[in-house]
């Protein structure tokens, strides 16, 4: 993999695809930092070269150019962290660009407006990449979080640089960290999937089942397999027409010597709400009126003991509806068995839209081997797919 390390870029201009999507409040400031701080190796390693950085980047999914989804918002935040004042132009093609990239110095950092203000990015234009393309001369991405997405700026842009263009240290790493748990990982390997929906992780499941010792099925998930195999769930959330693919992934998990384990118990609540009230039942015999909402005692003393046993996690999606204080409980302690085997010197890999912000939420960034600044890419990584940011710089 040819990374920004492989390249000098002494008085060259480049332009870095990030993804600093992220989240701003009411008053557009921003609330989380990780993306913009995942990105600082790439921007550092080309101002050290004594290079200048041309940042393209999306904010959210505009459809009318709508100021709050301006990168100018982040300008202030991007310049604390990486200590180099960002300069900012209100275009990211055309006229404007083009003079403040002219007057661009070496050492210097210039952030791009939205891309995603030209409809033609999200459409993967290649006029449109062109003009991007015309502003530098090298490309890098550096953009994991946007690498699943066939866009001019994370993808097409790069047939415009054969020669000159490289993967950032953000995208190698979050590659590098798939692979150390689906390629390299050492055994026992456990994968603990969890969330709401049994069809956006089936084929996660599927692709991983022939590198795993052992899988745990957590969270709104559990209870499509438990009713699959006659399991009485009450009133939790279930996918009727899944059923039989959920027998199938346990026939499959079987045939490959997979060890599958379900909760045993969950706390119920007798309503989707954080004042509902609660009861500890079996996970296989709720009765009507009950959503399981959080695996249970028994079951989390029971993932524990597989995690501590495990060298290799890889985790993704809660085990409960952690948003809720009453529901967190089975999410917090599979955070902290994921965390105290990482300080027994197992590899633990978080990837996936909301088992990150468990993580942060619980405060277990630090104590967990690699947290992803990917949702959805990370979850088309684990479903075996090469993303298109990742191919368009291989090719
Ligand atoms: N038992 C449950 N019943 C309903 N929802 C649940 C349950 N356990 C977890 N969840 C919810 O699942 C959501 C995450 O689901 P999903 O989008 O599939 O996961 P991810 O974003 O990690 O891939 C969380 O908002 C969480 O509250
Ligand atoms: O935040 C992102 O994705 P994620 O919420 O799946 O992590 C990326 O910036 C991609 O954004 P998109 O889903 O609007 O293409």
């Amino acid at each position: 993999m040819k990374t920004v390390k492989d390249i000098n870029f002494n008085n060259k201009k480049v332009l870095v695809r990030v993804d600093f999507n992220v989240p701003l409040n009411d008053d557009l400031e921003v609330t989380d930092t990780t993306r913009i701080e995942a990105a600082k190796p790439t921007i550092h390693n080309i101002l050290e070269d004594e290079g200048s950085c041309i940042l393209l980047s999306h904010l959210g999914r505009p459809k009318n150019r709508e100021d709050k989804f301006s990168l100018r918002h982040i300008v202030n935040t991007a310049t604390e962290i990486l200590g180099v004042q960002v300069k900012f132009v209100e275009d990211c093609i055309g006229p404007a660009a083009q003079e403040a990239v002219d007057n661009l110095n070496p050492g210097e950092i210039l952030l791009l407006e939205n891309v995603r203000y030209y409809p033609e990015e999200t459409q993967g234009d290649r006029g449109f990449a062109e003009k991007l393309a015309s502003l530098g001369d090298y490309y890098v991405n550096d953009a994991f979080g946007t690498a699943h997405r066939e866009h001019a700026s994370t993808a097409v842009i790069a047939d415009f640089f054969p020669n000159d263009k490289c993967f950032g240290l953000l995208l190698a790493s979050e590659i590098e960290n798939v692979k150390k748990v689906l390629s390299d990982g050492k055994s026992p390997v456990t994968a603990i999937i969890g969330g709401a929906k049994v069809s956006s992780k089936i084929t996660v499941i599927e692709n991983i089942l022939d590198t795993i010792d052992h899988l745990i099925i957590g969270g709104g998930m559990a209870f499509t397999f438990i009713k699959a195999m006659g399991g009485n769930i009450g009133g939790s959330l279930v996918e009727e027409d899944k059923q039989d693919t959920a027998m199938e992934i346990m026939r499959k998990a079987k045939e490959k010597s997979v060890q599958v384990h379900l909760p045993v118990d969950v706390v119920a609540g007798d309503s989707f709400s954080e004042y509902a009230n609660t009861t500890n039942e079996p996970a296989d015999n709720i009765p009507e009126g009950w959503l399981g909402l959080d695996s249970g005692p028994r079951s989390n003393e029971q993932f524990a003991e597989i995690i501590a046993k495990s060298n290799t996690i890889l985790w993704n999606g809660p085990v409960g509806v952690f948003e809720m204080e009453q529901f967190a409980e089975g999410t917090k302690k599979l955070g902290d068995a994921i965390a105290n085997a990482t300080k027994n010197g197992a590899f633990s890999l978080v990837g996936g839209g909301d088992s990150v912000a468990a993580v942060k939420q619980f405060g277990l960034t630090h104590k967990v081997s690699y947290v992803s600044t990917g949702g959805g890419a990370m979850l088309e990584m684990l479903e075996g797919k090469t993303l298109p940011g990742i191919k368009a710089i291989l090719e």
